[in-house]
């Protein structure tokens, strides 16, 4: 295991579960994927374990050869020693591609079994490469169904090199999107630089990609460089690790048929390992998280390839409203001043891109100007960014394609009240038992991400983990291994947010109402992308209540979201009864190693200062430790009780746990029909039947009113028929009187 720093913080055992970053072999399968993008993952550890046992082996020959000291025999001991070692990395070479055979194996075989179209992972492009001849032979058929992919659509851009046209039918990407179809013509034909916004999964990567292998392409055929040019010709900076590997992907794909080269830069791999991989490689095209990129860049030496920038061609900065943000503010402007002192600033293109541009706050002013920056135009934001990444005056085209909304137009949107934090979790759990899927469930801390992943995993919910205090390997292996499975739950912190192309994540819930609009777009775009549907929940509890409302105002909600309905009442009522006992189990775990770490902290102290305990001491701790053990006793009872109800099946609303036949009738099929699993049409269902049931009331108020006033016009007719006849009976007596009194005269 490796050294896990225990923070005094909350759930501690997670962490140590989660981060355990020693891999063993089999572990390290799942890696091997990663190589083609980062170069050192799989080889580290084997190398790693060679350095050591190396290390052993001579000291024990040195001793040896220490007590003989002939020098012929030293000789034939070396020679031994390498023998052995080039036999050994042989030997776990050879291991190596068998392990990943038979795994690339048994994953295709798991393939066919589902039937079902197999998930593209982030980083599936270089898996592609690597695998046995059997897997070859599968992936030589899919190209060859991707290559009848009828590209004509693309035609229209006459002026793309043959390499990127051919590289789009290897991708089956039969037409352009909309943003590409708005990009292209500017940034490839006319060379300008574009400020682009497009909602989330509009296909951006490629409206920026395209251009920029275009450019290369065009100065490779011009002859435009000495041969070969040194240092970077186009750069790409990106906000997280995950998405410079998902860039990677969608680069090395659109360069596969040509001669250039991309390499990626990123925080937490060996630096070392990445600089040997610049200078052995001498790439065309760099893609970086501005962090790592920049001390790089700093340590470089002079006439190294990332001291050299007068060659760059074209620059891209993705995700712009995050880089400009407070964390990358610095290190992009110290990246892009370097470039811009460097490179030829009337030839070098820029090519700027994000969902939410408008949505951005700049840091290159004073506090007051920030609270101001609130408040400016979508306009003013937009001219501050132009300043901000240098694109050339006269010489950029700002494409804006968002909806007012921010959101993607595929995009469902619904909410669920919580009373309580107990409520939030039985509703969490409820929606993923209920609809499963591929479910991101997003949090705004890591702490509450870690106590989640707690809870769902003591009630058999299997979810992986992400966030930034992981480490780098484990963060690639969870989303492989979510990306791997049509059922799958992803917990993670908004390091996961932006840009990361998963396809067919089903829903997206917000734990917890993310504090910026931009967030929330964000988050809510890892689903619903490239047209598809996609539905995303926020669940609201009080203390949320007043976030929501401003998320509302800031998506220029008019009204609020669709309350989602929880249709199926005895199944939330079993998850309540589980997430409670999880939920206390959970709280009274963290209690007891809150109090032990305390303690060890104390004793720690102690014995570093040599004193002993006083009996006032020694009597706290006697107090505590009857307290611990009474935790977990608790603790236990409530593990056991948790155990029986897990044991029991949980109610179904086509009533198939209960179900005891054996065979499927009419009626059952029917049943089973009527029960709808699809979230985003049980949602509209519950709207239409909201609105039938609204007209449905305005019609019967409607009819109420009328028989209402008919019956008071009628009333009203009556009265006035009654004043009638009685003023008509009163002048009958007037008239009669008259008469008699005219007889009697
Ligand atoms: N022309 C196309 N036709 C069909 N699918 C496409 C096309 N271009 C890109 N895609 C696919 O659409 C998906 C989304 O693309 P991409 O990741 O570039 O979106 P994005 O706009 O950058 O999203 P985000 O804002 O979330 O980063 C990807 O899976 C990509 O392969």
């Amino acid at each position: 295991m490796t050294s896990i720093s225990i923070s005094s913080d909350k759930w501690q055992t997670a962490d140590v579960e989660v981060m355990d970053g020693d891999f063993d072999d089999d572990m390290l399968q799942f890696l091997g994927s990663f190589e083609e993008v980062l170069p050192e993952t799989v080889d580290k550890v084997s190398e790693r374990k060679l350095k050591k046992t190396s290390k052993k082996q001579k000291k024990k020959e040195e001793n040896t050869v220490g007590s003989k000291n002939p020098e012929n025999e030293e000789k034939s001991i070396e020679e031994r020693r390498l023998a052995k070692k080039l036999k050994r990395k042989e030997q776990m070479a050879a291991n190596r591609k068998q392990r990943k055979e038979r795994l690339a194996r048994r994953k295709e075989q798991k393939e066919l079994e589902k039937g079902q179209e197999s998930v593209e992972t982030p980083i599936e492009n270089g898996k592609k490469k690597r695998k046995g001849g059997e897997i070859q032979e599968n992936n030589d058929k899919k190209k060859k169904a991707k290559k009848e992919t009828d590209v004509s659509a693309w035609k229209q851009f006459y002026f793309l090199p043959n390499e990127i046209l051919e590289a789009i039918e290897q991708m089956g990407f039969s037409q352009p999107t909309e943003i590409q179809s708005a990009v292209l013509p500017i940034a490839v034909r006319d060379r300008q630089d574009v400020l682009g916004a497009a909602e989330t999964g509009s296909g951006k990567t490629l409206a920026f990609g395209i251009p920029l292998v275009s450019r290369l392409l065009e100065a490779l055929s011009n002859k435009e460089e000495e041969e070969p040019p040194k240092g970077p010709r186009a750069l790409i900076v990106a906000p997280t690790r995950e998405l410079v590997i998902q860039i990677m992907r969608h680069i090395n794909s659109l360069i596969a048929t040509t001669p250039l080269k991309a390499v990626s830069i990123v925080g937490g791999l060996a630096q070392v390992k990445q600089e040997r991989v610049i200078s052995q490689q001498n790439p065309d095209i760099v893609v970086a998280t501005p962090g790592r990129l920049w001390a790089m860049i700093q340590e470089a030496e002079e006439g190294s390839y990332l001291a050299e920038w007068s060659n760059l061609k074209c620059l891209v900065v993705d995700e712009t409203d995050r880089m400009v943000e407070e964390g990358y503010f610095s290190e992009l402007t110290d990246i892009l001043n370097k470039i811009h002192e460097a490179a030829d600033k009337e030839k070098l293109q820029t090519l700027v891109f994000s969902a939410t541009l408008t949505f951005a706050k700049a840091q290159d002013v004073a506090e007051e100007e920030k609270k101001k920056a609130k408040e400016l135009s979508a306009h003013q934001k937009i001219q501050r960014l132009i300043k901000l990444t240098g694109l050339r005056e006269n010489k950029h085209k700002v494409i804006d394609l968002t909806r007012q909304m921010g959101t993607a137009g595929c995009l469902v949107e619904a909410r669920i009240n919580c009373g309580n934090l107990v409520e939030k979790d039985t509703a969490l759990v409820y929606l993923l038992n209920r609809y499963p899927g591929r479910t991101m469930v997003f949090v705004n801390s890591v702490d509450a991400a870690r106590r989640l992943h707690h809870i769902l995993k003591a009630i058999n919910i299997d979810p992986m983990i992400l966030h930034a205090k992981m480490i780098q390997k484990q963060r690639l292996r969870n989303l492989e291994k979510f990306a791997e499975s049509r059922n799958a739950v992803l917990i993670a912190t908004d390091v996961a947010a932006r840009g990361l192309d998963i396809q067919g994540i089903d829903h997206v819930i917000h734990y917890q109402v993310p504090k910026k609009v931009e967030i929330y777009i964000h988050r809510s775009g890892r689903t619903a992308r490239a047209s598809h549907r996609g539905l995303t929940v926020v669940l609201v509890d009080p203390q949320s209540r007043q976030f929501y409302m401003k998320l509302c105002k800031g998506l220029n909600r008019m009204q609020d979201l669709d309350i989602f309905p929880i249709d199926f009442e005895p199944l939330m009522i079993a998850i309540k009864k589980r997430v409670r006992l999880a939920s206390e189990i959970d709280s009274l775990e963290f209690r007891c190693k809150k109090i032990k770490m305390s303690e060890s902290w104390f004793e720690k102290a102690a014995r570093e200062a040599d004193l002993d305990y006083d009996e006032t001491r020694s009597r706290e701790m006697g107090g505590l430790n009857l307290e611990v053990d009474e935790m977990i006793r608790k603790s236990r009872q409530l593990q056991s009780q948790l155990r029986s109800e897990l044991s029991a099946p949980l109610p179904r609303p086509d009533g198939s746990d209960s179900m005891r036949t054996k065979y499927i009738t009419a009626e059952i099929v029917s049943r089973l029909r009527a029960v709808g699993d699809n979230a985003i049409d049980v949602l509209n269902q519950k709207i239409e039947d909201t609105k039938e049931w609204k007209r449905k009331n305005r019609k019967a108020t409607k009819t109420d009113e009328m028989n209402s006033m008919k019956k008071s016009l009628k009333n009203s007719q009556k009265n006035k028929d009654r004043l009638a006849e009685k003023q008509r009976q009163a002048k009958m007596v007037k008239f009669s009187m008259a008469n008699s009194l005219g007889d009697n005269k």
